[in-house]
C-alpha cells in the first residue's frame, strides 16, 4: 500500500520553495503544507501583505491558501517533527573558497537541513532533495540520516529538481512540461516515489510524472540547465558573426527553429544570460566532470560559461567604441536591472556586469527597472569585503523612477532586461530630451530600430550589423 502524504514541511522559503509549496498547498487542500526558513524578515514579508519575491500570480495563490493548508514559520523542529514528507529547498551557491572554490556547489546549507531533520525526526519520514545539487549528492543525506535512524524510524530519499523559471514560476507549476522524481530502485524507494507521485497527480497528469533512479533524476536537473544555456551561448556566438557580416540573428534563430528537430524556443539573442541558476549549475557540471577525471567534457561545458562572458564584455566595449572610445562622464540610461523580465531578481544579472564596466570607465549610470529595489541594486554594485565603494558608486549611480527620469540628458540608453514598457515607450519623447547624437544598445532585441532611427536615434542592436 502507498503511504499518503498529509503532511509536508519545505525547509527553504525562497524562490523555489515558497512557490513550490504554495502550489501543492493550493492543489491539495488534503495536505497541510509549511514552509519553513531560517531568515525571520523572509518568512514575516511571507505572512505580511507583500510577499518577499514578485512573481505573477504567486499573491492570489498564497492569500488564498495561506492560514487553511499553507503555512509560514520559523519553527523548523516542531515543523519537522509532524511532517511526513520534507522538502529540502535550501540555497546551493557556488564555493566561494576552499576545495572546487568557484566552481562546485556548495552543500554545506543541505547538510545542515539534512542534520536539522536527522536530529528533531521522532517518525519515519520521506527527505525529498529540491535544491539543484551535485549528482550522488543524496548519498551524502543518506548516510547522515540512516545513521540516526533506528527500528522505529527509517527516512526515504528521494530526488525531486524543479524546473520552473523565475517571471513564469506559477505557470510552470501548475502546468509543467514534466515533473521528474528519482527514488532508490528498491521497495521502499519505490513506495516512497510513488506517496510523492500522488502528491503531483493531484493537478499533473500521470504521463508527465517521470520516475527515475536518484543519480538520473540529480544529473537530469544539471543536464537541462547545461543543455538550455548553451542553446543561449549558441545563438549569441552567432550573433558576433551577425554583427560582422550583415545578417540578422533574429531571422537566423527564426530560419534555424523553424527544423522540427531544433525548435524556436531559447533562440533569443542578448548582452549574455542571467539568474541564479545556470551559470552556477554549469561550473558544478564542470567541476563533476573534472572529479571524474573527463577534462575534455568539463572544458566543453565550461565554454558555454565562458562565451557568455565574452558576450557581455563584447556588448561593453561596443558602447564604449561607439561613444567615441570614451564614456568618461558621459551619462548612460540602463533600462531594466533584473536578470529576465517579470521578476525582481538580479541574482547574476547581465545588467550588473554592464554597470560596474561602465562605472570603471567613469560613466554616470542612471538605472531604472520597475521591479528591482535601489537598496539591491546598490548592494549589487558594490563590492563589499572587498573595498569601500559606497561613495564612489554614488557619485556614479543615481536611480530613476521611470525610463523617461532615467534618459533625460542621456547620451545613451542601453536596454539590458526586456521589460514589455521599454516596447511601449514614447520615444520622440525621450528623444527630444537626450544629448545628441542619441544612442541606443539594445541589448534584448525588443525595439524597431527602423522606427527609432526615423526620430533620429542611433541604434544598436545585438546580432544586427550597423545599418
Ligand atoms: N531560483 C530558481 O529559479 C530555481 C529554480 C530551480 C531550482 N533552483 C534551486 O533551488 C534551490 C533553492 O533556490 P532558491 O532560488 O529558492 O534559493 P533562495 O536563496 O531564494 O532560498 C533558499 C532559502 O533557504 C533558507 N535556508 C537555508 N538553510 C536553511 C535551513 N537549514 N532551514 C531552513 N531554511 C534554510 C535560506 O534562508 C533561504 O531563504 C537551489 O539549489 C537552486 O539552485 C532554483
Ligand atoms: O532565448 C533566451 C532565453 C533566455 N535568455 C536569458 O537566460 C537567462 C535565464 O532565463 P530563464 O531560463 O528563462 O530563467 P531562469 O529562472 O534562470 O530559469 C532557468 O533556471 C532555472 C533554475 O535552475 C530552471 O529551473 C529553469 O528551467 C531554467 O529555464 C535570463 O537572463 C534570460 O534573459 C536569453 O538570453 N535568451
Amino acid at each position: 500500500m502507498t503511504t499518503q502524504v498529509k503532511k509536508i514541511c519545505c525547509l527553504g522559503a525562497g524562490y523555489v520553495g515558497g512557490p513550490t509549496c504554495a502550489v501543492i498547498a493550493y492543489k491539495c487542500h488534503d495536505i497541510d503544507v509549511t514552509i519553513v526558513d531560517l531568515n525571520e524578515s523572509r518568512i514575516a514579508a511571507w505572512n505580511s501583505d507583500h510577499l518577499p519575491i514578485y512573481e505573477p500570480g504567486l499573491d492570489k495563490i498564497v492569500f488564498e491558501r495561506r492560514g487553511k493548508n499553507l503555512f509560514f514559520t520559523t519553527q523548523v523542529e516542531q515543523s519537522v517533527l509532524e511532517a511526513d514528507l520534507i522538502f529540502v529547498s535550501v540555497n546551493t551557491p557556488t564555493k566561494k573558497s576552499g576545495l572546487g572554490a568557484g566552481f562546485a556547489a556548495d552543500l554545506a546549507y543541505v547538510e545542515s537541513a539534512t542534520r536539522q531533520i536527522a536530529d528533531v525526526a521522532k517518525s519515519s519520514k520521506i527527505v525529498v532533495e529540491k535544491s539543484t545539487v551535485p549528482c550522488r549528492t543524496a548519498e551524502s543525506m543518506r548516510t547522515i540520516l540512516e545513521a540516526n535512524s533506528n527500528e522505529n524510524i527509517r527516512f526515504d530519499i528521494l530526488s525531486n529538481p524543479e524546473f520552473l523559471a523565475e517571471g513564469t514560476a506559477i505557470n510552470d507549476l501548475l502546468n509543467p512540461d514534466r515533473v521528474l522524481i528519482g527514488g532508490l530502485q528498491t521497495p521502499e524507494g519505490m513506495k516512497a516515489q510513488q506517496a510523492l507521485v500522488e502528491v503531483y497527480a493531484h493537478w499533473v497528469p500521470t504521463d508527465r510524472i517521470i520516475t527515475t533512479n536518484l543519480w538520473s533524476s540529480e544529473l537530469s536537473k544539471l543536464a537541462a540547465n547545461a543543455l538550455l544555456a548553451q542553446r543561449i551561448s549558441s545563438i549569441n556566438a552567432l550573433s558576433a558573426i551577425c554583427e560582422a557580416t550583415g545578417a540578422d540573428i533574429d531571422e537566423v534563430a527564426y530560419a534555424c527553429g523553424r527544423d522540427t528537430r531544433i525548435g524556436p524556443k531559447f533562440l533569443k539573442a542578448s548582452v549574455g544570460f542571467g539568474g541564479s541558476c545556470f551559470q552556477k549549475d554549469i561550473l558544478n557540471l564542470v567541476y563533476l566532470s573534472e572529479q571524474l577525471n573527463l577534462p575534455e567534457v568539463a572544458a566543453y561545458w565550461k565554454q558555454v560559461v565562458d562565451l557568455n562572458e565574452y558576450q557581455k564584455k563584447r556588448f561593453v566595449s561596443h558602447v564604449i567604441k561607439t561613444l567615441f572610445n570614451t564614456i568618461t562622464n558621459k551619462k548612460i540610461a540602463i533600462f531594466g536591472f533584473a536578470f529576465k523580465k517579470d521578476t525582481g531578481d538580479t541574482r547574476e544579472s547581465a545588467a550588473i556586469t554592464l554597470c560596474k564596466d561602465f562605472i570603471q570607465e567613469n560613466a554616470k549610470v542612471r538605472i531604472y527597472d520597475p521591479k528591482v529595489t535601489t537598496e539591491q541594486i546598490f548592494l549589487d554594485l558594490s563590492e563589499p569585503g572587498v573595498v569601500d565603494n559606497t561613495k564612489q558608486l554614488k557619485n556614479r549611480v543615481t536611480i530613476a523612477k521611470s525610463a523617461y527620469e532615467a534618459s533625460e540628458d542621456a547620451d545613451a540608453i542601453v536596454i539590458a532586461t526586456e521589460w514589455d514598457e521599454f516596447k511601449e515607450l514614447d520615444y520622440q519623447k525621450i528623444y527630444d530630451q537626450m544629448h545628441k547624437p542619441a544612442f541606443i544598445f539594445d541589448g534584448r532585441l525588443i525595439l524597431d530600430a527602423e522606427k527609432l532611427r526615423n526620430i533620429g536615434f542611433r541604434v544598436h542592436t545585438i546580432g544586427r550589423a550597423e545599418a
